[in-house]
């Protein structure tokens, strides 16, 4: 099966390096100084209260936001102020707090849109199946059910994404993400409105990606139990700035953090 980019074999050094990042809305400054270095092959977690800047820094990692400040390093490249679509290019692949479906389409062809970044063709000829794309229709929809596979969402396929649970359609936005072949994927509170039991599979679909296919994750998520069980290394940021960072062990010891962030619900 042909899946995610393995990241283990790129060139020595971090896969990304974020330094002195600074963002500011108005008078607000959102996130200041902020850095952070990620191996190839690497799962970790970004935790922090509600404001704490978290998104706005996975903003800045995708291109979404422009940082006012500091520089982004990927792959050995300057991506700093890259636009949403040259970072994806880049591989950086990312699902988003609110999920963001084609509601009207189906699961399937949902998971096919990731594919016109990498086919050459647009979004426009993928989704309506325009001359000159039809050729690899039938590769795009064999790749686009192997990651539905990989997810348990097979025998969705055919169904309205918007017409699915908040956690399927969660599972098929992390499908979605996975099939634009990142090198580093960022997951933004991806157990956010799941029940327990999808909470578990989601943790073991986390673990699947990547230990099979060596896939570098940045998670952000309020489920300590997921960030506790699942990453090597968590970085926690308070108020734009970051507090610290370490295995998840020297985090959930850390007095600062304990009084701060976890309190008991890391227990
Ligand atoms: N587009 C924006 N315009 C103005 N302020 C913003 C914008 N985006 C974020 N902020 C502010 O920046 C700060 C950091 O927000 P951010 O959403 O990154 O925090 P977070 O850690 O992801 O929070 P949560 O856990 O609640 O999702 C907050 O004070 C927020 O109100």
């Amino acid at each position: 099966m042909s899946g995610p980019e393995q990241n283990k074999n790129l060139a020595t050094g971090p896969l990304l390096k974020v330094e002195g990042l600074e963002k500011r809305f108005g008078g607000l400054l959102a996130l200041s100084d902020y850095s952070v270095e990620i191996a190839p092959g690497e799962l970790m977690g970004l935790i922090g209260p509600n404001g704490a800047g978290k998104t706005t820094v996975f903003n800045l990692l995708s291109g979404v936001l422009c940082p006012s400040g500091g520089s982004i390093c990927f792959c050995g490249k300057d991506i700093t102020g890259q636009r949403p679509d040259q970072n994806a290019f880049s591989g950086i692949s990312r699902t988003f707090q609110n999920i963001r479906l084609f509601n009207d389409l189906s699961v399937l062809d949902n998971i096919k849109t990731a594919f016109h970044m990498h086919s050459g063709k647009g979004l426009f000829k993928t989704l309506f199946n325009l001359a000159g794309y039809k050729a690899s229709e039938k590769e795009m929809t064999e790749k686009a059910l192997e990651y539905l596979e990989i997810l348990n969402l097979l025998e969705h396929r055919h169904t309205p994404a918007g017409n699915l649970p908040y956690g399927l359609m969660r599972k098929v936005e992390i499908a979605r993400a996975l099939a634009a072949r990142p090198k580093l994927l960022l997951l933004d509170e991806p157990a956010a409105g799941m029940n327990p039991h999808e909470t578990e599979e989601l943790t073991g679909i986390i673990n699947l990606i990547h230990g099979k296919f060596g896939l570098t994750i940045f998670l952000v998520e309020h489920d300590m139990k997921v960030i506790m069980g699942i990453c090597e290394r968590i970085q926690v940021i308070n108020q734009g700035s970051v507090l610290t960072q370490g295995s998840p062990q020297e985090v959930r010891n850390n007095p600062e953090v304990i009084k701060a962030y976890l309190g008991s619900s890391t227990d």
